[in-house]
């Protein structure tokens, strides 16, 4: 390792994309599933890499810059990013936030909650980079090793003294997330998702192990109302703090009030572990997100924000003004319905937003869902039958469109994935109505529309779309009208 360091002295930056290196930089090749970076080492030198790093040296072309051969590529850049940036983690107060389903949520309300307890928070995740108020575009939940460290290392650098990171499983399997010193894990909930990169629930589950490996002896935050969780709390190397809406834990809830826009609970903690100055205790929370697993996300930030030493009263203060984010259980007005905005990607979150609806008062729903395509399609016969499940249940029009899962054309669903979906659709007895285009299917929706009815967006970044049609129809004296008409309560 120590030839590799050396590699690093006078080093003016790493990367393992060719397209990054600058004069002075040490590429690091790493094979990949798409492409091999071992092919664009000549283009690294060329931009001016001073040193190659590479497992594979047979692939690599002849180099007139030293050549590092390794073991890893991916476990070398790694090591050498946290080395060339000084270990940047080791300053910082970062909580690694894995699961299946609440990441992106949970992330923004611990960023938050940080931001209100007065630290300038940090936070990396799905949606967007923020190092205290500078903002940086999102490509990945969990960035690459070498991504990741500079913005590390930018957040130190900055005065961020606390900061909310998502972990995707294929994060901690790619090694992105090694050499990373977590103050804190929280593990929110375990499905079956991502089986385009892990294949099998076993190893998606070993992911989430290795998580647990890198975090060491610092406490980790688990929900135990989730089988899954509960499970790998065992295999904690540190103090776990449970989390709980139904049975007895370390934090508790007890749901007072809920309504369309958000919900009321109690939140009791017993002594908590590494808490010395913060005794039991217990206050009440007025969250302004709708939904049991909202509340069940604010168990686990309260659990965090506690062992990072926030004042209950200033934690109670912190949810209520919690805004909430973008495709999250997004409720908003569009003339005289409303519509219900969430990502939805796998089973676990389409089954959040339905729990969620199953007590909304509206006249008629109506639910657009975009099929996923690319790495996502491997989730989709279970995300077809959760859906037929659910229009069992609670009797919805459905509208099926395709569109983007992110916005690279490697996702776009192909034929195959659309007629897949259809027809374990069909398989599960769904009705529903397909429309290629997404813009068409929402104006499909929308003419089906009255005033009281509930529309739901459901699935991926590429519904964006659909909002903007949506746009064109809110009209601009539609006010949020007072939560009553969502009041919980009988539905017609
Ligand atoms: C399956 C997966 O995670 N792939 C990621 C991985 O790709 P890879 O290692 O297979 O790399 P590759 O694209 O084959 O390229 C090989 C190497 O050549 C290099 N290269 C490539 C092209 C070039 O011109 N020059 C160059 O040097 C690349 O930087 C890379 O190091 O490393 C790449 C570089 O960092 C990532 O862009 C790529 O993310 C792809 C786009 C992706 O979609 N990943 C998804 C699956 C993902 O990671 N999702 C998780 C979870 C999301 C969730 O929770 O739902 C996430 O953290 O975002």
């Amino acid at each position: 390792m120590n030839y590799l360091l050396r590699l690093l002295d006078g080093a003016a930056g790493i990367s393992c994309h060719s397209g990054e290196i600058k004069p002075g930089w040490v590429f690091v090749a790493i094979r990949g599933r798409v492409t091999d970076g071992n092919g664009y080492a000549t283009e690294a030198v060329c931009r001016g890499a001073k040193a190659v790093v590479t497992d594979a040296p047979d692939r690599l072309p002849p180099l007139a810059v030293p050549v590092a051969v390794v073991p890893d590529a991916r476990q070398a850049l790694a090591a050498l990013a946290a080395h060339f940036y000084n270990h940047p983690s080791r300053s910082l107060n970062i909580v690694g936030i894995t699961g299946s389903n609440g990441k992106t949520t949970v992330a923004f309300m611990l960023e938050h909650i940080f931001r209100t307890a007065g630290h300038l928070p940090g936070l990396i995740g799905t949606v967007r980079v923020n190092v205290g108020k500078t903002s940086f575009p999102s490509r990945l939940t969990t960035p690459d090793a070498a991504s990741l460290q500079r913005y590390l290392a930018l957040m130190r650098d900055s005065g961020v003294t606390h900061a909310a990171m998502e972990v995707s499983a294929q994060g901690v399997e790619m090694s992105r997330v090694d050499h990373v010193a977590f103050s804190c894990g929280i593990l929110t909930n375990i499905c079956a998702d991502h089986l385009d990169f892990h294949h099998t629930f076993a190893g998606y589950l070993a992911a989430k192990e290795r998580f647990l490996t890198l975090l060491g002896t610092s406490p980790l935050v688990v929900n135990s109302d989730d089988e899954h969780c509960r499970r790998m709390a065992a295999l904690a190397g540190g103090p776990v703090v449970t989390v709980s809406l139904a049975r007895p834990a370390d934090v508790t809830a007890q749901i007072l009030h809920t309504t369309a826009y958000g919900s009321k609970f109690r939140l009791t903690w017993n002594k908590l572990p590494g808490c010395q100055d913060i005794p039991a205790g217990q206050i009440t929370v007025s969250l302004p997100l709708p939904g049991r697993h909202n509340v069940a996300n604010a168990l686990l930030v309260g659990a965090a924000a506690l062992l990072h030493g926030t004042a209950p009263g200033e934690l109670a203060a912190a949810f209520c003004s919690f805004k909430g984010i973008e495709r999250r259980l997004e409720i908003y007005r569009c003339g005289g319905f409303t519509v219900i905005d969430d990502t939805a990607l796998n089973p676990g979150s389409i089954d959040a937003v339905f729990a969620t609806i199953t007590s909304f008062r509206y006249r008629r729903l109506v639910v657009v869902n975009a099929i996923r395509g690319g790495r996502g399609a491997a989730i989709n016969a279970l995300n077809a039958a959760c859906l037929a499940r659910w229009q069992y249940a609670l009797p919805f029009e459905l509208i099926v469109t395709a569109s983007a899962d992110q916005v690279g054309p490697a996702d776009t669903v192909t034929s195959q994935e659309r007629q897949a979906f259809l027809d374990s659709l069909s398989r599960a007895g769904a009705a529903f109505s397909f429309y290629v285009d997404l813009q068409t299917a929402i104006r499909s929706a929308l003419q089906r529309l009255y005033d009281g009815d509930l529309l739901v967006l459901l699935g991926a970044q590429g519904m964006d779309a659909g909002r903007q049609v949506l746009q064109e129809q809110i009209s601009t004296s539609a006010q949020p009208r007072p939560a009553t008409d969502f009041a919980i309560g009988t539905r017609p």
